[in-house]
């Protein structure tokens, strides 16, 4: 077959150079994407065998270009000891070219790596055939000074230098050598990124942006689906795609395609398998998750579980997303489903487990971002009797939700979503009588927001107000209002075997309040989840056989990072490894099968950053756990700690104050130390705890003894103000034993990966903000 020949060409030149593995090393930057995307024009070519067998010539006519490119490194298999140790480091991008003329510079056709710089090491080695490009009058690729890529063609060269022709009008004179050569104009949007010839960065991003100006939105690299989110609706869904994928009618890159061989894999092979669904936030993977769902229970439906399986997306989705300014709907919880079949294919039930929510949500939202869509559902579409039986108040009423000025999304009705959800919860069998008591619990927490102090001394000892707010905190949670000032307003302690009851300041009063209402929103969430496990396991005898979704938080990098970012880019270093291990393993082994001479590939192997997070006793999450035990360490000395004992490390910088920054596999991050004691420790302290205990409805009460359970069983003891206060894993520790957790059943899985890719920052949809400019691609 001409695609293989392709392929096997390709991959022989893995042994020293850039390959076909590029992809899977490219694929991390895939949040540098920042722009606009919109179409190059044109249709592509038919994607046939002629068309594959002209790749193939293309191939052998660049020959000559090839091999100068064979003179590549010498980096260590991932499957070495050495490798597994990362003794690599990721190639500083190294410019080429010269100015550009800015007016020349100002039009081009772009596709957008933000490429802050310049290619990276592999990318540097392909300017090694740009001479030969250039010579042949080829389409050759220039970056410009804003890091953008622009596709050319070489008019003329003379010595070193190239002039080029960038776009009707505009010509460049640029240095040969820092020219990529582009793929032939036959190999325009094939939908495996291994039919290309040059497979370097501009040529994948130009192949998935000339599908993506066609709603082509799949392709792919090799094993890995590539989905470019198009921010519209697609009609690639639905029954007639589910039938063709089914009966093999259609056999393009999609998402159906991923989760039919995941279901013929585990049947044939009888191996449990699972989807990685990864990307950066916004990128799609949720929507890329419920669309692979949507197929599986398309197909191994019929008990009606599959059914309820569906309708738990709506319910996490509301106590879960929240409006971020990167997506309207963003997840702030990380998810694993595995959905269950029986031994004749249909599917059986489900389990779904949730990684750290992101709790300070519920207290502290940045403007133009919203909390928890729940909040917000439920003042919209609450019916009166409800209304009242709730108090509730209109959404810019209540503190908590004030602070971010932003009270709605466009396009969403919160009133028509809040019907949506209650019909949900009643698929997955929560009673009414529960869905009234977790409503409950969501308006007490909005009502928390609003509770009061008053200060009572001149030390500033406070307590609570007594007033609309308190009583109605005390009257949900089912409370007296006395209890409530004595969980808010005081501390009891033991020293020295003696009980002393400490006041708190206006300061301390306020964290004690945010802290219940973080605890009681969180708890809630997870027992929510808990009745949605209960509900798709009743009754169905689990075969052994499932089919997992991943779908956790992407990569994030802000202008201020952290604790959560630093939780989030930590996991996705996890997930980072496990996808380059699989996929360097799947090419190793089709190799070897193939007879193929195999050799060391060069790769980014992430195992030195994650080192940095997990040794013991000198790595982040020791030194952060070991910090928060001391109950006079503060951000300040944690991260002094942190220059103390790790700047030597090239993963690490020390940076003035508070500040550090990581050098993540997908680059580097600066994080902000200030709130990580805090967060991490998460204490909710024991007279809160003694509060929900109290409490006459049974859903506090079930917090409360869940809360005791955890601190029996606890393992490291982090920081105790006193002897009473709820001993407990740190959120670090508990997050990084959930990950190892899940590492392990992703291990035991034949794993499907999934990469989105969030085309721009704005959420269009292809071809627009290209008006006026028809030239402009993406910026
Ligand atoms: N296949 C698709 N078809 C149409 N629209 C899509 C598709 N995939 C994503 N979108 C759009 O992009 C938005 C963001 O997608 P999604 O919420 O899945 O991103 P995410 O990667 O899960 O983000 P986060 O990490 O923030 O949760 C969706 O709300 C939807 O509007």
């Amino acid at each position: 077959m001409a695609s293989v020949s392709v392929r096997k060409s390709t991959a022989l030149r893995a042994r020293n150079g850039p390959s076909k593995l590029q992809p899977a090393r490219s694929m991390p930057f895939d949040y540098r994407y920042s722009a606009a995307a919109n179409g190059s024009g044109g249709a592509p070519a038919a994607n046939g065998g002629g068309r594959r067998a002209a790749a193939a010539e293309a191939e052998k006519e660049d020959k000559e270009g090839e091999a100068v490119w064979l003179e590549g490194d010498d980096a260590d298999s991932p499957y070495s000891s050495k490798a597994a140790t990362a003794e690599e480091e990721v190639g500083e991008r190294g410019g080429g070219g010269e100015e550009v003329d800015s007016a020349a510079a100002a039009t081009p056709r772009r596709l957008s790596p933000t490429a802050a710089t310049s290619p990276t090491q592999g990318d540097a080695r392909w300017g090694d055939t740009s001479s030969y490009g250039a010579k042949k009058k080829h389409r050759v690729f220039c970056q410009l000074p804003n890091g953008d890529w622009a596709l050319c063609t070489v008019l003329k060269t003379s010595g070193d230098e190239s002039v080029l022709k960038v776009s009707e009008g505009k010509v460049l004179r640029l240095k040969t050598e820092s020219l990529q050569p582009a793929n032939p104009e036959i190999l325009d949007g094939v939908d495996d990124l291994m039919q290309l010839s040059y497979l370097s960065e501009p040529s994948v991003l130009y192949n998935l942006q000339y599908r993506y100006s066609q709603d082509m939105i799949y392709t792919k690299a090799g094993p890995v689906l590539v989905a470019v989110n198009p921010f519209k609706k697609v009609s690639l869904y639905g029954t007639e795609y589910i039938d063709a994928y089914r009966n093999k009618t259609m056999d393009s890159p999609h998402v159906y395609a991923i989760a039919d061989a995941a279901l013929r894999e585990m049947k044939r092979d009888e191996v449990n398998q699972s989807i990685i669904i990864s990307g950066e936030s916004g990128a799609g993977k949720t929507e890329t998750a419920k669309i692979a769902m949507q197929y599986l229970a398309s197909l191994g439906g019929g008990s009606g579980i599959e059914y309820e399986i569906l309708q738990t997306n709506p319910i996490l989705e509301a106590f879960g997303n929240a409006k971020t300014l990167r997506n309207d709907n963003s997840s702030r919880f990380g998810k694993l489903i595995e959905i269950h079949f029986s031994t004749t294919g249909r599917i059986c039930g489900a389990m779904i487990q949730t990684f750290l929510l992101e709790k300070s949500r519920v207290v502290q939202s940045a403007v133009g971002e919203r909390s928890y869509h729940i909040f917000y559902q439920l003042c919209a579409g609450a019916p009166a009797s409800l209304r009242e039986k709730l108090n509730l108040k209109k959404v810019d009423e209540f503190k908590y939700l004030k602070q971010s000025c932003c009270y709605s999304i466009a396009g969403v009705d919160d009133s028509q979503m809040f019907r949506t959800v209650t019909e949900a919860m009643n698929i997955v069998h929560i009673s009414k009588e529960d869905q009234e008591n977790v409503l409950a619990m969501v308006s007490a927490v909005l009502w928390l927001g609003d509770v009061s102090f008053t200060v009572i001394d001149n030390e500033n000892h406070v307590e609570i107000i007594v007033d609309e707010a308190s009583k109605t905190v005390a009257e949900l949670l089912g409370c007296s209002i006395e209890d409530l000032n004595l969980a808010l307003s005081k501390r009891h302690m033991k020293v020295n075997n003696e009980n002393i009851v400490q006041k708190l300041t206006l300061a301390q009063a306020t964290d004690a309040r945010d802290a219940l209402a973080k605890s009681v929103y969180a708890s809630l969430f997870e027992w929510l989840v808990e009745q949605i496990n209960k509900s798709l396991s009743v009754g169905k005898r689990r075969t052994g056989r499932s089919i997992s979704i991943l779908d956790i938080y992407g990569f994030e990098s802000f202008d201020k990072n952290s604790f959560e970012q630093f939780c989030i880019n930590y996991a996705n270093e996890r997930l980072q490894q496990h996808f380059n291990r699989h996929l360097f393993k799947l090419e190793q082994e089709e190799y070897v099968e193939d007879g193929i001479d195999w050799a060391k590939v060069d790769f980014e192997d992430n195992q030195d950053c994650l080192n940095l997070f997990e040794k013991k006793p000198l790595g982040l999450l020791s030194l952060l756990d070991e910090e928060s035990t001391f109950p006079n360490a503060t951000d300040l000395t944690f991260a002094n700690k942190l220059k103390q004992h790790l700047n030597s490390n090239s993963c690490f910088r020390g940076e003035r104050g508070k500040a550090f920054a990581v050098r993540h596999y997908a680059g580097e991050v600066a994080y902000d130390s200030s709130g990580f004691l805090e967060k991490n420790r998460d204490l909710l302290h024991m007279d809160s705890i003694q509060l929900l205990a109290k409490c006459k409805s049974s859903l506090p009460q079930m917090f409360a003894s869940k809360m005791l359970a955890q601190s029996d069983i606890s393992i490291s003891v982090p920081y105790r103000s006193s002897a009473a206060d709820s001993q407990k894993l740190s959120v670090a520790m508990k997050f990084k034993g959930q990950l190892f957790q899940l590492m392990q059943r992703l291990e035991s899985t034949t794993p499907h990966f999934i990469r989105c890719i969030k085309p721009n920052n704005l959420q269009l949809p292809p071809h627009q903000g290209d008006e006026g400019d028809p030239e402009q691609t993406w910026e």
